[in-house]
């Protein structure tokens, strides 16, 4: 079967009279199989969204192949179209329509049918705010209902561009159940996030993008199980004295500062079966690799999401 979706050394440079030339994609290649959900993680400007909408059909790169189950996406065809689903990151409401009247316009626009549009209201949790004006939902609202247009017409692609930005952490994790559910019903997800957690918590590979590059693709996993950083261990100071402390750093470091002795192992389970027996949990905390310190090795620069 072909996959999902095959992106080919994709550029794409935009030229402004101020901003000078922008190379917002730069050489972007990718494989996303069927029923993936699949992550396009970076900082603001990586090119996330110049990528997404290329990807999606919506802008022509400069150079560069996509094929989207098996097929290009220009020229536009309604076949491959009614296939996908689209969510932008701003998306524009009809402000005097209501939810229903919003949502049932794009169930005419691919054919669905309009039970389809209500049980898609419900799924995102808004079918009791059907008859509420659109303009009247709160951000978290506006970006369910969003998803729920993109979903409407039962496609296998489901694009969603930076769903949860803005979102307060509860609406977060809502929404994050949400794109869960439609992953696990056999969709292919492709989201953009520059929420670190986000695409840990959700997808199965991730591409890190850094300036218009994709810099490595794993699974949150694979990359942190490669990066083989050590476990940093801390418990407050005062309850080791200094010839104990260096004893328990002989197989990694220990350093003393703010009241806190910080202890980098490869081997937790002995440091803190030592520190139990001695009695000296107090203040602890364990904090092993993330993909936030996999970005700093694969990109050289610190995570400013
Ligand atoms: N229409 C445009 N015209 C000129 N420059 C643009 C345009 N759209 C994006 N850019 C620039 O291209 C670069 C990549 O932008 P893009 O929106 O693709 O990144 P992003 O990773 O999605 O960031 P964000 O999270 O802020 O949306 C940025 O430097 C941006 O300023």
């Amino acid at each position: 079967m072909d996959a999902a979706i095959e992106v080919a050394d994709l550029r794409k440079t935009y030229r402004g009279r101020r901003t000078g030339e922008v190379r917002a994609v730069d050489g972007v290649s990718f494989r996303v199989e069927r029923g993936e959900f699949f992550g396009i993680l970076g900082p603001n400007g990586a090119g996330k969204t110049t990528t997404l909408e290329i990807v999606e059909g919506l802008r022509k790169p400069d150079s560069g192949d996509v094929r989207l189950l098996g097929r290009s996406p220009w020229p536009h065809s309604p076949e491959l179209t009614r296939r996908l689903g689209v969510q932008l990151q701003a998306s524009a409401f009809f402000e005097f329509l209501t939810v229903a009247e919003q949502i049932g316009t794009f169930a005419e626009l691919y054919g669905a049918a309009k039970a389809r549009a209500a049980e898609m209201l419900d799924l995102v949790g808004l079918a009791e705010h059907a008859n509420m004006r659109c303009e009247k939902l709160s951000g978290g609202q506006q970006q369910r209902l969003s998803i729920a247009c993109a979903l409407v017409g039962d496609p296998e692609l489901v694009f969603l561009d930076e769903p949860t930005a803005a979102l307060d952490p509860q609406a977060r994790r809502n929404l994050w159940d949400l794109m869960r559910a439609i992953n696990d019903e056999g969709r292919t997800v492709v989201l953009t996030t520059h929420y670190m957690e986000e695409a840990e918590a959700l997808c199965d590979r991730v591409a890190i993008m850094d300036a218009g590059r994709i810099k490595a693709v794993d699974s949150p996993a694979g990359f942190v199980r490669k990066l083989d950083a050590p476990t940093r261990v801390t418990v407050a100071a005062g309850q080791l004295d200094d010839a104990r402390i260096a004893e328990l750093a002989l197989d990694g470091t220990a350093s003393t500062a703010d009241g806190t002795v910080v202890f980098e192992t490869r081997d937790p389970r002995k440091l803190l079966t030592a520190l139990a027996s001695d009695g000296a949990l107090e203040g602890l905390a364990v904090r092993t690799a993330n993909l936030e310190d996999v970005f700093l090795h694969v990109t050289g620069r610190e995570w400013r999401g």
